[in-house]
């Protein structure tokens, strides 16, 4: 296969191009839109990936950005959605004055993380969600369209649709709906032929199939990678859960300590995180760095090294016992920290990512020492509860919550009930 790090002369005939394009992924809908632009080749197949900007971005994301490098490396013009305003629409996950800064901690870490997997960015847009959903003319028009989409799409199957990614709670807020029809309208806005994301977002995806050419727009092609699991057991990469998932900037002590605890049972192939790790990333970036040839190689104490170029004999061996834990998972802590390492030199040298990365997510606050509570008694028992609710929230409730991130400074202080968001945007339309 031809070197995935896009920066191949683009040479290849169209059956290779789609090839590398559908290479890896879990499902593609409605294919013959991306077979058409690449076989009639006459212009570069256009796609986006987006992401909502709220919490910090993890290892899981090596996953879609090493597929955005052989979208790159066939020709396609990728664009990266920085999606702000879905990042508050979902229950103000990354809260409304935060979101400016974690855009731009996203835009460093996604443009480190690809440059330490050799993508060649020179030909990769980052977008900025605000700059044409909410601004100028093209926002008017933009929330004309919504308007528009909402008319013809049931408050029932926006909320359906965003099942799998919006925060599921009680008494969901209006955004949980908008959200998936805004993201069916960025297609459009980006002028794209494909929407590139997990399989998690199946369900946005179909309903942006069904609902843009209700209003006009055409429906466009969705590529999905697999969701990888954790490396705890059971359940996908979380990012509430700070040893399933390992940070970009995590110190290589910390790394190394992630994988040893990583759930990696003997001769288990299924729900293995750390074998999916290979498979989805350390293989695939492997071959962005050796032409175009994946190779994974682990060293043993009393055998012979064993070199690996592709994940089924990978598989073969370690359900055989072949290869082992313990084997494999510092051969798999090497390959990483080999990745990780240049992308936290670049944090540790750069004092503008240093100060976003403070802003965008503040530390926790020292705990605060117990204050007496007056006693205002019976009458005002709902306003006592409600303190209360507000004190615990930002800890207690964001871990419950599967919620993406520690609790920052500005939300241990205000809460994150929902009660709490609504007030809060309130306020934020009036400022
Ligand atoms: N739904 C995506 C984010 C996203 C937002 C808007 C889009 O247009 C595309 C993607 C996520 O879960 O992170």
């Amino acid at each position: 296969m031809a070197p995935a790090n896009g920066s191949t002369p683009l040479a290849q005939t169209p059956a290779e191009k789609l090839n590398l394009i559908k290479n890896n992924l879990q499902e593609v809908l409605n294919p013959e839109i991306i077979d058409k632009v690449v076989n009639e080749n006459e212009r570069p197949l256009r796609i986006y990936w987006g992401t909502a900007t709220t919490g910090k971005p993890h290892c899981g994301y090596f996953v879609p950005m090493l597929k955005i490098a052989e979208f790159l490396a066939a020709g396609c013009e990728v664009k990266i959605l920085l999606a702000d305003v879905h990042g508050f629409l979902d229950n103000l996950k990354a809260p409304i004055e935060l979101v400016a800064e974690r855009v731009k901690y996203y835009k460093f870490v996604i443009t480190e993380a690809l440059k330490a997997v050799n993508v060649d960015i020179s030909r990769l847009v980052f977008v900025i969600g605000s700059d044409y959903q909410t601004t100028g003319e093209s926002g008017a028009r933009f929330f004309m369209d919504l308007l528009r989409l909402s008319t013809s799409v049931s408050g029932h199957d926006a909320s359906k649709a965003g099942s799998e990614v919006v925060k599921q709670v009680d008494s969901p807020p209006l955004s949980s709906q908008l959200y998936p029809l805004m993201q069916a309208l960025d297609e459009e806005y980006l002028g794209v032929d494909a929407q590139f994301g997990g399989v998690d977002q199946r369900k946005i995806f179909t309903l942006a199939v069904e609902t843009l050419p209700r209003i006009g727009f055409e429906k466009r092609a969705h590529l999905m990678n697999p969701l990888i699991p954790g490396l705890q057991e059971g359940g996908k990469m979380s990012s509430s859960d700070p040893d399933s998932k390992i940070d970009f900037l995590d110190q290589p002590d910390i790394v190394r300590r992630k994988l040893k605890k990583a759930f990696c049972p003997p001769k288990q192939v299924e729900g293995n995180g750390v074998l999916s790790f290979v498979e989805y990333v350390l293989l695939p970036a492997s071959a962005l760095k050796n032409d175009g040839t994946p190779r994974f190689q682990v060293s043993r104490r009393d055998a012979e090294t064993l070199t690996y170029s592709n994940i089924a004999d990978m598989q073969k061996d370690y359900a055989d016992d072949v290869l082992q834990p313990q084997t494999l998972k510092p051969a798999v802590t090497d390959a990483l920290l080999e990745i990780l390492t240049p992308i936290r030199k670049v944090f540790e040298e750069n004092k503008a990512w240093q100060e976003v990365e403070q802003k965008a997510y503040p530390p926790p606050p020292a705990p605060e020492k117990k204050k007496k509570v007056k006693n205002l008694g019976t009458r005002f028992l709902d306003v006592k509860e409600g303190e209360k609710a507000a004190a615990t929230n930002g800890s207690v409730e964001a871990k419950a919550d599967g919620h993406v991130e520690g609790p920052s400074a500005q939300e241990v202080s205000v809460g994150k009930t929902t009660e709490e968001a609504m007030r809060r945007l309130s306020i934020g339309k009036k400022s």
